[in-house]
């Protein structure tokens, strides 16, 4: 069994009284992608928040292959690399600069580093622009300097909430080339996503959120046999799931009047 480098007991966050993520015990191991599916406001970004360290959990524990991530949050965060859903960048860097300027803060020796900043510039089709100012670019040109940020301390967890938004689809597809080849490397990858054929196709296990718990959780097949008769769609599972399913009666009763 590979080592777990994912890990929360009990984890609870609360604003005021209300439980937005509730009781979450989740594990993922080195080698797998796993798949962090749920309905909008379900609590995807806060649980994502908290593994980061950037969000103080209400209750219960993180660790990251084996470190605490309130106890030694350097140590933890040293081995993680977080996307977020709408990442910032300093406007006035290159992206060659950002990428110098990510691994200086993890102390990637120099010459390493500028041997690996080239190999992502050029694998995510930057390199002719690498050296102008990210403030003049795309969305998407954006979301693979952060992707390139991300990897480019060779990180052992990756988080990543919604990466795809934004991406074309041969953007898309290299990143999930990527995180395969990370995952074989023996990274933890946990990606949170609306697109239930990228969870599908890409992720070894999925979870599903509810109202900040997780109602199901195995591999896509093992879902297809225990929710579902064995022939579904993992979006038809998940809308079974979550509940969206009673809205095809609604709509259907509009189209009727
Ligand atoms: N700072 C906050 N104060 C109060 N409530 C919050 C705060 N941040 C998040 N919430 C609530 O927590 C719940 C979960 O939000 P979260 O952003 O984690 O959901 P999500 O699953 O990522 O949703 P989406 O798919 O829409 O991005 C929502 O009801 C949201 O309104």
């Amino acid at each position: 069994m590979e080592r777990v480098l994912i890990r929360t007991n009990r984890l609870t966050k609360r604003y005021g009284s209300v439980p937005v993520v509730n009781d979450l015990n989740l594990e993922v191991r080195s080698g797998e992608i796993f798949g962090f599916l749920g309905p909008n406001g379900a609590g995807k970004t806060t649980t994502i928040k908290m593994l980061t360290g950037l969000l103080d959990p209400s209750e219960g524990e993180i660790s990251i292959c084996d470190y605490d991530i309130r106890r030694q949050p350097t140590q933890a965060k040293a081995l993680m690399a977080y996307v977020p859903d709408q990442p910032k960048l300093y406007n006035k860097l290159s992206a060659r600069e950002f990428l110098h300027l990510i691994s200086a803060l993890y102390r990637v020796p120099k010459g390493i580093a500028k041997e690996r900043a080239e190999q992502l510039l050029g694998m995510f089709g930057l390199m002719e622009r690498a050296d102008e100012l990210l403030e003049g670019y795309s969305h998407g040109m954006r979301q693979k300097v952060v992707l390139a940020g991300a990897l480019i301390h060779q990180p052992k967890v990756i988080l990543l909430d919604e990466p795809t938004v934004g991406l074309d689809p041969a953007s898309a597809r290299l990143l999930k080339d990527i995180l395969q080849e990370m995952a074989r490397q023996g990274a933890a990858v946990f990606v949170s996503t609306h697109i239930l054929e990228i969870a599908e196709r890409m992720c070894h296990r999925v979870g599903i959120l509810k109202d900040g718990m997780l109602i199901a959780q195995g591999s896509p097949e093992e879902l297809r046999q225990k929710v579902g008769n064995g022939g579904e769609s993992l979006e038809d599972i998940f809308l079974e799931l979550t509940g969206v399913r009673e809205n095809a009666e609604l709509i259907k009763s509009l189209e009727e009047e």
